[in-house]
This record gives C-alpha cells, structure tokens and sequence, in this order.
C-alpha cells in the first residue's frame, strides 16, 4: 500500500495534467445491468439504510431460538430488512475461529467461478478466490454447523447445506448483481438433488478499511462488512418461487482485502422448519 502511494505521489508531482485525464473514471461496458446506477450509488456509501429509523420493527434482540445453546449463550441480532428478510448477527464467530477458517481456506484458493447453464466458469462479474470447506477439515467447522442450526433452526446436514465456501476478494475484487438461488431447472446447484438454495447464511472473516459492502439492489439497502458477524436471508418465498427482491452484490473492495464464508441452505430437509406456503407474498 505505501509503495503504491508513493509510485502515484510521484507520478502526480511529474506530469500532473496527465494524471488527472487517467484518473477520468471509465464505466463498465454491461447494457445488460440495468441495476448498475443503484449497484454503484449502494457501494458508494459504508452501508446505507435510509428509513430504518423511522421503522420500529427493524430491531435489534438477543436470540436465543428456545435453543439450550443459545439460551446460554444468546446472539445479538439486528434485523436489517423486512422483505426480503435479512438479519446480521453480531460476533457469530470469535476472532480465532475466523481465522482459523480463513487459514483452513487458503492452501485451496483458486479463482471463483459461477453457474453458467450446466456449467461453472470464471466471469468478469465475479473477481474473488474462493474455497469449499468440508466439516471434515477440522471439528471447529461441526460446531459451526450446530450453531448455524440453532440460529437458523434449519437442517444444515450435507445434503441439506453445502460445504462451506469460504471466499477472498482483493482490492477491487467484487460480485456483481446476482442471485444465490438457480433461476433455471438446468443449474449445476440441483445436483445435490436436494432442491434449490432456499437461504444464505455468509459469515464476514475479516474487516475492510474501504468498500466491500453487500448490497442488496431491488430493496434499495446495503450492509457494512461488519467482521465476525453473519447475515442471513431467504431466497425463495414459502411457495418455492424465488425472491426476486433479493437481488445483491458484494461491493468492490476498496482498500484491504476482504473474506466470508458462505453456507447455502437447500429446501428438502427444511419442509418441518420452514413450512411452505401457497401464497405469493409469504
Ligand atoms: O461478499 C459479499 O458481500 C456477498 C457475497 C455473495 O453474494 C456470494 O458469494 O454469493
Ligand atoms: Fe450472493
């Protein structure tokens, strides 16, 4: 970082006119996002939620589920949105735990990819390493589990849940506007043969001095990369459809890198927790 700035100072000091016709910011070439002027204008901020104070149901509790865990030791939620629904939970992991994932992660980095048809490839749209963890790695990623079900109160078994897929964005590394859950049958996510992302639950290993928001498009919110803490939302409603209000990116990191982990949560194993429901707004 310092050399950088010093290699730029220099530069400036040097030809300075020349410097500032570089620095004219180019925009993506992408007709197809429609969504860039709000994806821009939500990671322009550290996190915006214009209304929330005026709106007495976004709160913040100790949750405790009725679970002997967390009755024990509750977790401190904010409830960030209301539909879609997304609540960060405070100090979800400790320090040591981040970084244990973060440390289990690294030897088996590679560069992310994402479902493309039938296939995985690498896109431009999404600039990050990225690496499946399986509990078996180390115990500490069972207790994970246990305290993502407690929380969450959903099956969170293979192959009710994925493996964790603990993620690395550099600086400028980010994920456009996309959504978690497959909007074609042909998607490699129904392999697992245990139906469609039904919620995620992405965990914030580290903090960021710049940028790195997770912006959530269409419901017009983001949310400050908040280290050790956890936000969770629904992907599909309780009919099965997919919430299309829960468009969301992760904002360009600016200064620092950036890790999560995600756990995506399927449908089948979840029909006793999260009853389904015929009707379209539930
Ligand atoms: O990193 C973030 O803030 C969001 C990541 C995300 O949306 C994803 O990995 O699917
Ligand atoms: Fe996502």
């Amino acid at each position: 970082m310092a050399r950088n700035v010093l290699k730029y100072e220099k530069l400036l000091a040097e030809s300075p006119n020349q410097a500032v016709v570089e620095a004219v910011i180019q925009r993506p070439n992408v007709p197809h996002l429609q969504t860039r002027d709000t994806y821009e204008g939500l990671c322009q901020t550290l996190g915006s939620q214009p209304t929330h104070y005026q709106t007495p149901s976004l709160h913040c509790s100790y949750e405790t589920s009725s679970n002997p865990y967390l009755l024990l030791q509750p977790v401190r939620k904010e409830v960030i949105h209301l539909e879609p629904y997304v609540v960060l939970y405070h100090d979800f992991v400790s320090d040591l735990e981040a970084q244990k994932i973060r440390g289990l992660a690294e030897p088996w980095l590679q560069r992310s990819v994402v479902a493309s048809g039938e296939k995985q490839l690498p896109v431009e749209y999404r600039i990050s390493k990225s690496a499946w963890l399986k509990d078996t790695a180390d115990p500490m990623l069972v207790t994970l589990d246990h305290r993502i079900a407690a929380l969450t109160g959903l099956d969170v078994q293979p192959p009710y849940a994925e493996y964790l897929q603990v993620v690395n964005y550099g600086i400028g590394g980010h994920y456009e506007p996309h959504f978690d859950h497959a909007t074609s049958p042909s998607s490699p996510l129904y392999r697992m043969k245990s139906g469609n992302r039904v919620a995620t639950f992405m965990i914030y290993l580290s903090s960021v001095e710049a940028g790195g928001a997770t912006a959530f498009i269409y419901a017009n919110f983001s949310v400050p990369v908040v280290k050790n803490a956890a936000l969770f939302w629904w992907n599909l409603h309780r009919s099965g459809e997919g919430d299309s209000d829960t468009l969301h990116a992760a904002c360009p990191v600016l200064v620092g890198d950036k890790w999560v982990a995600n756990k995506w949560i399927h449908e089948y194993g979840q029909e006793f927790r999260r009853p389904c429901s015929s009707s379209p707004g539930d």
